[in-house]
């Protein structure tokens, strides 16, 4: 059965989306998380992390968006007059922290096929926790450094194509200067 992202992540429908695109009661709903109102009801905890599947592909829900994301995590650190803590270098350190609580849970395990099939539910959600965190710091870290990240990941996008051209290392993993023109 295709699941529905939206209800996933907890977002339901009747919540309303500007013109823009963006859900402006997104992160007022999720701001309420952190005063011990209910993320999503317990019914919707077996979609917690499955995205969106159809067709065998699975995709993320649209919201929230990278600049949401900017925006929640920028209220959560104002809220608690948290800026003077929360420079470049408090950040960075932040999320290297975090992608090591990542992988603590890979540590000790075999080999983890896609889609971890083998976890419970609950190591899943501890995992998302931790990916969510890393994702929050890196954002507010570019946040913090000025860099507007959506539009710098395409700049690199099209230099990773560049210098990785479909047609010359399809298949292969080696590096761009192992390769002799
Ligand atoms: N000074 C802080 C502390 C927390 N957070 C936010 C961003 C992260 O998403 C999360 C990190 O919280 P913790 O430092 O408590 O780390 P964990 O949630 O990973 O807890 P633990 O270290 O117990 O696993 O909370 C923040 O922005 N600034």
């Amino acid at each position: 059965m295709a699941t529905n992202g939206k209800e996933a992540c907890g977002v339901k429908d009747g919540v309303s989306v500007s013109s823009n695109g963006t859900n402006k009661d997104f992160a007022k709903s999720h701001s309420a998380v952190g005063n011990g109102v209910a993320a999503e009801p317990s019914s919707h905890s077996k979609l917690r992390n499955t995205g969106t599947v159809q067709s065998g592909k699975f995709t993320f829900s649209p919201e929230p968006t990278i600049e949401d994301i900017r925006r929640m995590q920028a209220e959560f650190t104002d809220e608690r007059d948290w800026n003077q803590f929360h420079q470049p270098r408090n950040l960075l350190l932040a999320m290297v922290g975090e992608v090591g609580e990542v992988a603590e849970h890979f540590q000790w395990r075999g080999e983890v096929a896609e889609g971890l099939p083998d976890w419970t539910e609950s190591e899943r959600e501890q995992l998302a926790h931790e990916l969510s965190d890393v994702l929050i710091y890196l954002v507010e870290l570019a946040d913090k450094c000025r860099i507007d990240l959506p539009q710098a990941v395409i700049r690199k996008m099209a230099l990773n194509r560049l210098k990785y051209p479909a047609s010359k290392v399809h298949g292969s993993a080696k590096k761009y200067t192992e390769y002799k023109d």
